[in-house]
């Protein structure tokens, strides 16, 4: 169906071209204000086309925000499938934060929706919560490995309310976060040089040295900035699998907006302060 490389191929190389960091294209309302923007789909429309021309030739991937979008309704919709489409062209990876998980035929529809190479959503990978049981993704790893797209499935997240559900401990004794990653790193055995299945793990989190995190597949990282995680902190949190990290920041480079010469320093300080952080594993 497609002749695009497997997702983790084509994350790999763009990390190694460009650095790990991935950008968030989060429109809040808040954000929109302050960069002296209605909060309409005008306002939508220019933030989002503001950031993409800003990073978009410069960050491994960038990472639309659905909600955001989807609070405007069709015409917010139209603003994502535009933003995708340009940050596409510009060479980025687009990662949808639509966090989507529903029962195996439902989640179907939610798969061609973003990883169908003929959606108007098309994107070269998807969030996706696996707390309707892991096995009911997988309508959405089958066709993301026919589409040459990724997965990113929540497994620890950076809110402190995910313990309560992913720190749960299973009769196996293994709790529920590890359970996830142990069912990723199943899915991305034996591919090179990257899976295409995350998991999405906080960088808020502290010491993680208790879990696996060799999957052979990619590990977002969001926490970093507004919710108080620092590029030092990854070394700590991840140990060597800050070798497959893709570093998440949304506000901490969007607040410096309107202004794309300002985003784009910001994207570049925390660039090259992940590159400093990391360097020493
Ligand atoms: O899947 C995500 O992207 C995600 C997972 C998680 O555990 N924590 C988390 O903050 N996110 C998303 O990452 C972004 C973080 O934004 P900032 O806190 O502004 O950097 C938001 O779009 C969140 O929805």
């Amino acid at each position: 169906m497609s002749a695009l490389d497997p997702f983790g191929t084509r994350l790999r190389r763009a990390m190694d071209e460009r650095g790990p960091l991935c950008v968030g294209i989060d429109p809040h309302a808040s954000l929109l204000v302050e960069w002296g923007l209605n909060d309409d789909v005008a306002g939508l429309e220019r933030f989002s086309r503001t950031v993409v021309e800003a990073v978009a030739d410069r960050v491994a991937v960038l990472k639309p925000q659905s909600a955001f979008f989807e609070r405007f309704g069709s015409r917010g919709i139209a603003v994502l499938e535009k933003s995708v489409e340009q940050a596409r062209a510009a060479g980025a990876l687009v990662l949808m934060d639509a966090k989507r998980g529903d029962i195996g035929s439902t989640m179907s529809a939610y798969a061609e929706t973003f990883l169908h190479k003929d959606s108007p959503l098309f994107s070269d990978a998807l969030t996706v919560s696996p707390y309707l049981g892991y096995g009911s993704l997988s309508p959405a790893v089958a066709l993301a490995r026919e589409s040459g797209t990724g997965l990113f499935v929540l497994a620890l997240t950076s809110n402190p309310e995910g313990g309560e559900v992913q720190h749960a401990v299973r009769a196996d004794g293994r709790n529920v976060g590890a359970t996830m990653l142990a069912h990723l790193a199943a899915e991305n055995a034996g591919e090179e040089p990257l899976g295409s299945f995350g998991a999405v793990v906080g960088a808020t989190l502290g010491d993680l040295s208790t879990y696996d995190l060799d999957i052979n597949g990619p590990l977002l990282a969001p926490g970093i900035g507004a919710q108080g995680a620092t590029p030092a902190d990854l070394p700590r949190v991840f140990g060597a699998a800050v070798r497959n990290m893709v570093p998440h920041v949304s506000r901490g480079v969007l607040r410096h907006g309107p202004d794309a010469g300002a985003l784009r320093s910001a994207a570049d300080r925390y660039a090259e302060e992940i590159r400093v952080a990391v360097a020493a594993v």
